[in-house]
């Protein structure tokens, strides 16, 4: 069975509609702000980095957030938020390129295009200070994306979710992984996966947590694991905004 046959119908779905949309003629060129340099800045205030991400809604959320994504971004980056993520994938998350594009010149703080990236031209739809590819889903060609995404000025964020996407990680030469605690096979998600990959993690890799995070106590739980980063969607957009920022950054 290929990896597409093991995935949620729905997240065969989103693959296909990425494959299908336009992509522009000409190739980005992005002047990055250092997702790194905000880590530390975070840290060196004793606060936990999270990246808030504006995601109006998803497969496996209820209902659709409406608000202005600039209102909510700059909620985030009141809260605390050391980078921020953008959902572009308009059928199944509400995100658009424009959000992003919005949302970027609005802050300071580097921002994450969240879509399904699987082939080079994707690349050019918005620029962004990094943008996420996902082994499971970019398969042979990870290591050209990567290279592809750098030459355009991108950081690269590489999500996984099992110790073998790890290693085809770390061969394509990502200093940047996201461990998402949810199989997109089942759409289940359990904090035990962070715990379970994390550990082979490289230390010189920036390395961040998932999904699924929605206490205090998660979000500790995910530092002890190793986290030097959580990426926070659901637990964030579910109400006051820059409170449920705030109360990550302090936990
Ligand atoms: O809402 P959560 O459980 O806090 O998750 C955020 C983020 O990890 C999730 O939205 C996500 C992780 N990887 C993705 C890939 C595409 C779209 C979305 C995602």
């Amino acid at each position: 069975m290929n990896a597409e046959g093991e995935l949620a119908p729905v997240v065969q779905s989103i693959l296909r509609d990425a494959r299908n949309r336009d992509t522009p003629d000409e190739r980005v060129s992005v002047d990055a702000r250092s997702f790194a340099d905000a880590i530390a800045r975070t840290e060196s205030k004793g606060e936990i980095p999270v990246i808030a991400e504006v995601k109006p809604t998803s497969p496996t959320t209820d209902g659709n957030r409406t608000d202005d994504p600039v209102e909510l971004a700059k909620q985030m980056v009141e809260g605390g938020a050391t980078a921020l993520s953008v959902l572009t994938e308009p059928e199944h998350f509400g995100g658009s390129p424009e959000n992003l594009r919005r949302v970027r010149e609005a802050v300071d703080v580097p921002v994450l295009r969240k879509d399904f990236v699987v082939e080079e031209a994707q690349l050019d739809v918005v620029e962004a200070d990094l943008v996420l590819l996902i082994a499971r889903f970019v398969g042979d060609d990870l290591s050209q994306l990567v290279t592809a995404a750098r030459e355009r000025g991108f950081q690269v964020l590489v999500e996984v979710h099992t110790r073998g996407e790890l290693e085809k990680a770390t061969d394509a030469g990502a200093d940047i992984v996201g461990v998402n605690n949810r199989d997109l096979g089942k759409l289940e998600v359990s904090l035990d996966t962070f715990e379970s990959v994390a550990p082979e993690v490289p230390d010189e890799m920036t390395c961040i947590a998932e999904s699924g995070i929605t206490t205090t106590n998660d979000a500790r739980r995910m530092r002890e694991a190793g986290a030097d980063a959580l990426l926070v969607g659901s637990a964030i957009m579910d109400g006051d905004v820059a409170e449920n920022t705030q109360r990550l950054v302090s936990a």
